[in-house]
């Protein structure tokens, strides 16, 4: 069963939906809490970072990540967040999960998306952790609307909390 002490949230947003949805799911497990957030930050404009991701997408890229997780050896369950990009996960996260061991970790991704649900993020998760048991990943429709609060109970129930 996880604990609070043995789970890390871990989000990258750039629009600000997920990062709510992660401060939500903050709230209600008390678990530490790391944003990803970049050395040059993609554009605060829309129909440019569409082009950019597009082109990180497309090149494989892996913008560099600020700062570092204190302790990673410390988590056993990693609740891992981001927004579908181009239907997969923004480069930011691949450059995030090869950054540490997540041998023996269980990681559950929760994408927050405008439609397109989770995408093709799960079997990229996948394919970057090996070592990990990549479980129940959780669709979001934008910022989740009125039923955010019971569908993340629901989720975390399904994650042992
Ligand atoms: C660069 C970019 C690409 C996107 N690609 C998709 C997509 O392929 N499918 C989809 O359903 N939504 C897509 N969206 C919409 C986002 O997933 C959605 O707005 C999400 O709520 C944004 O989360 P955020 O506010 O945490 O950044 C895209 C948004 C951006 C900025």
């Amino acid at each position: 069963k996880p604990t609070k002490e043995k789970t890390l949230i871990v989000f990258y947003s750039w629009g600000g939906n997920t990062r709510d949805i992660a401060r939500t799911i903050q709230k209600k497990t008390g678990a530490d809490i790391f944003e990803i957030e970049l050395v040059k930050p993609y554009s605060d404009d829309y129909n440019t970072v569409l082009k950019e991701a597009q082109r990180d997408q497309r090149a494989q890229a892996r913008p560099e990540i600020k700062g570092k997780v204190a302790d990673m050896a410390k988590y056993d369950t990693i609740l891992l967040g981001y927004p579908n990009w181009w239907a997969s996960i923004p480069m930011p996260i691949a450059t995030f999960l090869e950054s540490y061991d997540f041998a023996g970790k269980t990681v559950s991704p929760f994408c927050s998306n405008g439609g397109g649900r989770l995408g093709q993020s799960v079997s990229a998760i996948t394919k970057l952790i090996p070592a990990a048991v990549v479980q129940n990943p959780l669709s979001i429709y934008y910022d989740g609307g009125s039923s955010l609060s019971a569908d993340l109970d629901a989720w975390l129930k399904k994650n042992g909390f």
